[in-house]
C-alpha cells in the first residue's frame, strides 16, 4: 500500500477540433424529426436466422444483418444493434458489427450500440475508446451504459461523447420486471435508485437545447414510471413488440416527457423479413402508429 487513492479516473479521450461537431442530442432531434420516432433494434436471434433461413454461423448474421441495414438505414431514425449477438461469434461477428455500424451511419441512420458498458472508470475510459472515439472500428452515435459501479463512474464515456458530438443512453428504468429489485430501491440519500440517475442525468442535460444528449433508458412495459422523466435528454423505450408494450401505452408511461420518447422494437420488426419489402412496410406501420400517437 503506498496510501494514495487508487485512480479510478481513467484517461478521457478526445479530439483537439477547432469547430465542435454538432451535438447527438440536436442530431437526433432533426433524425426523429425527418424520419419519425421509431429505433430499430438488430438483434440476430439464433431463432430469426433461422426463421429467416440462414445458418446459425457468421455468413447468416452477415447476411442477416447487411439485409437489416440495406433495407433500413435509409428509413428509420435509428438503428440500434445489440452487441451481445455479434460477441457470440467472436471476433468475426465483432467485425460484422464494425460493418453494419459503418455502412448504416453512411446511409444516414444514428446507430445506438446497445452494449450497456459500465465499469471503474480507468476502465469506463477503455470502453469510452471502443464506441465514442471516432478513430475506433466501432465508433457509434450513441451507446448504452449501465450506471450500478456508480453514476460518476461513466464520467471518461460522458466526457468523450461530449467531445466527439455523440450521445450515451444510461440505464435508468428498464423494460425487465427483474430491474425492479435494483432500480426501485432506495438509494443513499432517500430517493430510489432510477430517481437518483435520472437526477444525474438530467443535470449533465441542463440548458441542452433543443435535446441534451444524455438520454435515459426506460421500459415501455412499466405501465406507470413513477419518477419525474423530465430530463431534457432522449428517453429510450425498449419493450414493444415480443415485450408486450404498445404504442398506446407511451403516454401513460412517459407522461409529458413522451416528446422525448424513442421507441425501440427489435423482434417485432426483424420477424417480418427476410423480404426487405417486408421489413420497411413493418418498420413503416410502426411508425405511423407511433406517429398517430406522439404525434
Ligand atoms: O431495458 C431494456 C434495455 C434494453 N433492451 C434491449 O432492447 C432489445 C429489445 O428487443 P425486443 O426484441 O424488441 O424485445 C434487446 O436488444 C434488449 O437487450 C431491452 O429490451 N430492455
Amino acid at each position: 500500500m503506498t496510501g494514495t487513492t487508487p485512480d479510478t479516473s481513467g484517461t478521457t479521450p478526445g479530439t483537439a477540433d477547432a469547430e465542435p461537431p454538432e451535438p447527438f442530442g440536436a442530431r437526433l432531434r432533426r433524425a426523429l424529426d425527418d424520419r419519425g420516432p421509431l429505433c430499430v433494434g438488430i438483434d440476430p436471434h439464433a431463432a430469426l436466422l433461422s426463421a429467416w433461413g440462414l445458418d446459425d454461423d457468421v455468413a447468416g448474421l452477415e447476411r442477416f444483418t447487411r439485409t437489416v441495414v440495406d433495407a433500413l438505414a435509409g428509413q428509420v431514425a435509428v438503428l440500434k444493434p445489440q452487441s451481445a449477438f455479434f460477441e457470440r461469434f467472436g471476433s468475426r461477428g465483432i467485425a460484422v458489427l464494425e460493418r453494419a455500424i459503418a455502412d448504416a451511419r453512411s446511409a444516414g441512420a444514428l446507430v445506438l450500440t446497445d452494449a450497456k458498458r459500465g465499469d471503474i472508470g480507468s476502465t469506463m475510459a477503455a470502453y469510452a475508446a471502443a464506441y465514442l472515439d471516432p478513430g475506433s472500428p466501432l465508433f457509434s452515435d450513441a451507446v448504452t451504459l449501465s450506471p450500478y459501479l456508480g453514476f460518476g463512474s461513466l464520467r471518461p464515456a460522458l466526457d468523450a461523447a461530449r467531445s466527439a458530438g455523440s450521445g450515451v443512453f444510461v440505464l435508468a428504468l428498464t423494460s425487465n420486471p427483474e430491474g425492479a429489485e435494483v432500480q426501485r430501491a432506495t438509494a443513499a440519500g432517500g430517493a430510489s435508485v432510477a430517481r437518483t440517475v435520472l437526477g444525474h442525468i438530467a443535470r449533465e442535460n441542463a440548458g441542452a437545447a433543443p435535446l441534451g444528449s444524455v438520454g435515459a433508458v426506460v421500459g415501455a412495459t412499466l405501465g406507470e414510471a413513477g419518477v419525474d422523466l423530465a430530463v431534457n435528454g432522449p428517453l429510450l423505450a425498449p419493450g414493444l413488440g415480443a415485450q408486450g408494450a404498445t404504442a398506446e401505452d407511451l403516454p401513460r408511461v412517459f407522461g409529458a416527457a413522451v416528446r422525448d420518447v424513442v421507441p425501440s422494437i427489435s423482434r417485432g420488426v426483424l420477424g417480418r423479413g427476410p423480404s426487405p419489402a417486408a421489413l420497411r412496410e413493418a418498420a413503416a406501420r410502426e411508425t405511423g402508429r407511433l406517429r398517430a400517437v406522439l404525434g
